[in-house]
This record gives structure tokens, C-alpha cells and sequence, in this order.
């Protein structure tokens, strides 16, 4: 039974006159770990918080789910498999951990032969897929793969067939390598995708389409079934969800265009943050104490949105790829059990890029009446190698909103006044590297799953996700009729 009284019955300092009264919380609430340091200062977490939530941590059994995650036990009970995205980064039970390896060395194989010119000329690399079959690899590649010139690579997701459109201008036919990533190897609009781009080959001139394709995904047997030779079908495990598939041989095109030995160290760093996930205590625990803060403001003071901010280009991606990662696995209504959570489920995620937002959305987040608790994500080394202006620039804006949002200013014209007391947490990366984007990554997972932990919820399936795939599938069949509205719509476009 979750018990939240002593969470809900935490005093409301403000921030500054928590730093006031304990002069060691700077150093009680930052966090190093794998060339990352967590800040968390800026939160209303403190001593009687962090122990109200380790409280809710030892009832709600944290540190047993999260072995259990670990040793590969069923922790997705609605689907009946374990969830061993760890094992990809060599933290598991130890059979998934030698799948995962002997998965990942076939994918090396594959690599190698293409570097040896197996497959003749290959010069653009072109990714179908979508949620967690793009946002991962379409992340690492905008954040680690822009001086990449070995490859263009392309990453389509989206139905829209202006999206694959675009994606194939430039890039020649019979020098392309298609990469279909799928997990089921069913989802329609990655499917249709594919079906476009073989016939953009076969236009091209490429007559043995099949031949220039590589399958990633965990049924294998449908890609066979749908053309791909078995020796160009790198499968990873039924048990890797899909947003959590960037390990597997779902990284493939990463692998390919930026090397093994990125691909590795990627798995490295997120490798360092599962084992401090797993083995440091509660209060100096990075993902454990985000958490922490997350449960606070969305339980106990009712923010409904939290807020990512990538203070570097190359991590714009970031809040998208957050999105599916935490609400796909956080919003639910029901408990693992199939009980109802009785709370809010996790916050909506949202965010931007710094400093642009500064100029968009930031109004609201200084004076609006609804708290958004902020993070801020920025990196010590420089991305660009213009005028180091630029860099400093963005760190110190990063750095101005959170002091701002904390401290607030007095104003006797009350339009011009700023209450002051938001929340934010910053995350600053000594450099951007495979290691570091690993761990940041794995940081987010463990994150989530802890939020999890402590609401009861199932992080690993999203049954939420069917309904409107199905009805989409009923429309596109006919002979079914719908509400007014929906059937309105669908004669207007032609569709009915
Ligand atoms: O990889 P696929 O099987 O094609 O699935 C792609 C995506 O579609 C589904 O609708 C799920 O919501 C996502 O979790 C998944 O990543």
C-alpha cells in the first residue's frame, strides 16, 4: 500500500531559505557520475524529503524491483517478459547479457562486411522507422554524428510520405543501404515506408532491391517473410521494450556510420550509470533523487508538466525522445496489479532548446501561476569552434534562468515582479561523447523507472497506444461508421 502522509506533510521552505539553513546542501544534493554532474539543489528536496521518499522507497519495494529489472525477472507482468535493456550494455542476468553480446557481434559482422564492400557502394544510409525505433538512433545521430561525412543518414518516421520525400533527395539509389528497424515488424507506417523506399530502388535502377535492406528487429521471421535475406536480419530481444531498443541492434546505422568502438563506449556509459543506479544509497543516488523530485512536485504540488532544456544544439532531440520514453511508460491509470493508481500519473513532459525557448516560453515559466519544474541540460565543452562567445553565452544563459526562476525580484509594479521559488535541476556534462550521451541516457531510464517504482505503475507496456491504431485500420477498411464528427471528416477528405 503506498503511503504518502509523510510526503504530503512536508513543511514548504522556500528555496533560498534552504540553502540558508544548511550550508552543506550544495554538496548533499549534486551528484558525479560517468562525466556528469547532477544538480539538484535548486529543488525543494532536503533532508526530511528525501527521507519521507526513501520511506515510500523501502514500502514500495524499490530496491527489490529494481534487482529484479536487473536479474531479467518478469518485470513487465501485463506481458509476461522481463525488460532487459540493461543486458544490451552487459548489466543483467547473465544469459540475456550473452544474447544480447552474440546479437550485437552478428551486427558487427554485418558491419564489417559492408565496410568490405559486401554490399557495393554505399554512401547514404536510410533508417525507417518509428517511436522507438527512431527517436533513439535519430538522437544519437543529431547529438554525436554531425561531422559524420562517411555516410548520410536519414531517419523517416513519419507516414507523411513528404517525410520520405525529403529524406531520399540527394541520395542515390544504387549507393543506398535501407535499414527497416521495427521491433514487431508490423507498424504501418514503417511498413509503407519501406514498401516506398524499395520502390524508390527498383526506380532508381536497382534491381535486387532486397539486397541493398538490413532488418533490426525482434521478429526476425516477419522480416524474412517480407523479403530480407536471414543473413541481413540482426534481431535483438522480445524482451527489449521498444523505447529502450537504442542498445540493441536497433543502433546499428550508429554503429555502422560512427564505428563499433562508439557504439561500445555508448553502451559503456550507460553501463557506469546502471551500476551506480544499482549500488549507490537513495540520498546520493542521481536517477533516485530526480525522481524524488519529479513524485514531489507532480503528487504533492500538483504540477501537471515538467520541462527539459537542452542548452546545446546538438541535444535538441532530447525532449522528444523524452517524451515517448516517460509518457509511454508513465501514463497510466492503473497500477502493474490492474488497480486504479488513485493519484496523478507521471507529469507531461515537455521542453526546448536554450537559449531560443528564453525568447518563447520562458514568460510563463517566470511569472505564470502554473509551477513547471525545470531541468536544465548543458555541457561544459564546446560543440562549435566558432568564437568561444558563443559557447559562453549559451552556458551563462543556462545558468541566469535558474538562479532568476529561484531567486525572483520585488517590484512595487506587480506586472514587472517576479515571485521567484521555481524549481529547476541542471545536468552539465563535461563533454558530449558516446560515453557521456550513454549515461545520460541510461540516467533518464533508471529515472523513469524509479517514478514508476514509486507509483506502482508498469513501465513496460502501452496498451494506451492501440485503440487509435485499430479504428485507423477499421477506416482505412470501410464499411464501418463512426461518430458524426469522425464520419464527417473522413467524406470530406475522400476517405469514406
Ligand atoms: O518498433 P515497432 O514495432 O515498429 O514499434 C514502433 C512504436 O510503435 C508503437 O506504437 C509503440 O507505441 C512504440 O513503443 C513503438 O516504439
Amino acid at each position: 500500500m503506498q503511503d504518502w502522509s509523510a510526503i504530503e506533510g512536508l513543511g514548504s521552505t522556500k528555496l533560498t531559505e534552504l540553502f540558508a539553513k544548511d550550508p552543506d546542501r550544495l554538496a548533499k544534493l549534486t551528484v558525479d557520475v560517468g562525466g556528469l554532474h547532477f544538480d539538484f539543489a535548486k529543488t525543494h528536496l532536503d533532508d526530511a524529503a528525501i527521507d519521507a521518499f526513501t520511506g515510500l522507497a523501502a514500502t514500495m519495494e524499490l530496491a527489490a524491483k529494481r534487482d529484479a529489472l536487473f536479474a531479467g525477472q518478469v518485470v513487465n507482468v501485463t506481458e509476461g517478459r522481463a525488460a532487459t535493456h540493461t543486458a544490451e550494455r552487459g548489466e543483467g542476468n547473465p544469459d540475456d547479457v550473452a544474447q544480447a553480446r552474440a546479437f550485437q557481434s552478428r551486427m558487427r559482422q554485418v558491419i564489417d562486411a559492408i565496410e568490405a564492400d559486401a554490399f557495393g557502394p554505399v554512401r547514404h544510409i536510410l533508417h525507417v522507422g518509428i517511436g522507438g525505433s527512431a527517436l533513439g538512433p535519430d538522437l544519437i545521430f543529431d547529438a554525436l554524428g554531425r561531422d559524420e561525412d562517411k555516410y548520410d543518414v536519414a531517419i523517416v518516421s513519419n507516414v507523411d510520405g513528404v517525410a520520405m520525400e525529403e529524406a531520399v533527395k540527394g541520395f542515390d539509389p544504387a549507393a543506398t543501404l535501407l535499414v527497416v528497424a521495427s521491433k514487431t515488424f508490423t507498424t504501418t507506417e514503417t511498413m509503407l515506408n519501406a514498401e516506398s523506399a524499395m520502390a524508390w530502388m527498383r526506380e532508381g535502377g536497382v534491381e535486387d532491391p532486397y539486397g541493398r535492406v538490413i532488418a533490426l528487429t525482434a521478429s526476425p521471421d516477419r522480416a524474412v517473410e517480407w523479403g530480407v535475406d536471414e543473413t541481413r536480419v540482426l534481431p535483438f530481444a522480445e524482451s527489449v521494450g521498444g523505447r529502450y531498443s537504442l542498445w540493441s541492434t536497433l543502433g546499428f546505422p550508429f554503429a555502422l556510420a560512427l564505428g563499433f568502438q562508439a557504439y561500445e563506449e555508448l553502451l559503456e556509459g550507460a553501463a557506469e550509470m546502471d551500476r551506480h543506479f544499482r549500488l549507490s544509497e537513495p540520498a546520493k543516488n542521481a536517477p533516485v533523487l530526480a525522481a524524488f523530485a519529479d513524485l514531489y512536485y507532480s503528487q504533492v504540488k500538483g504540477c501537471e508538466t515538467r520541462a527539459t532544456f537542452a542548452y546545446d544544439e546538438r541535444l535538441r532531440l532530447l525532449p522528444s525522445y523524452l517524451q515517448q520514453l516517460e509518457m509511454e511508460s508513465n501514463g497510466k491509470s492503473v497500477t502493474a496489479a490492474g488497480e486504479p493508481l488513485g493519484r496523478n500519473s507521471a507529469a507531461i513532459t515537455w521542453g526546448g532548446v536554450g537559449t531560443d525557448a528564453q525568447h518563447a516560453v520562458f514568460q510563463l515559466l517566470h511569472q505564470g501561476t502554473r509551477i513547471v519544474p525545470l531541468e536544465f541540460v548543458a555541457v561544459v565543452e564546446a560543440g562549435d569552434t566558432l568564437d568561444p562567445a558563443h559557447h559562453r553565452q549559451l552556458l551563462l544563459n543556462a545558468f541566469a534562468q535558474g538562479a532568476a526562476l529561484m531567486a525572483g525580484k520585488a517590484n512595487a509594479d506587480p506586472a514587472r515582479a517576479y515571485a521567484g521559488d521555481r524549481p529547476s535541476s541542471t545536468i552539465l556534462l563535461k563533454d558530449l561523447d558516446p560515453r557521456t550521451l550513454g549515461a545520460l541516457i541510461a540516467f533518464y531510464e533508471a529515472r523513469t523507472f524509479v517514478n514508476a517504482a514509486l507509483l506502482g505503475i508498469n513501465p513496460f507496456d502501452q496498451f494506451g497506444v492501440e485503440l487509435g491504431k485499430e479504428m485507423a485500420k477499421a477506416a482505412d477498411q470501410g464499411g464501418q461508421t463512426f461518430d458524426a464528427s469522425t464520419n464527417d471528416l473522413l467524406a470530406r477528405a475522400g476517405l469514406a
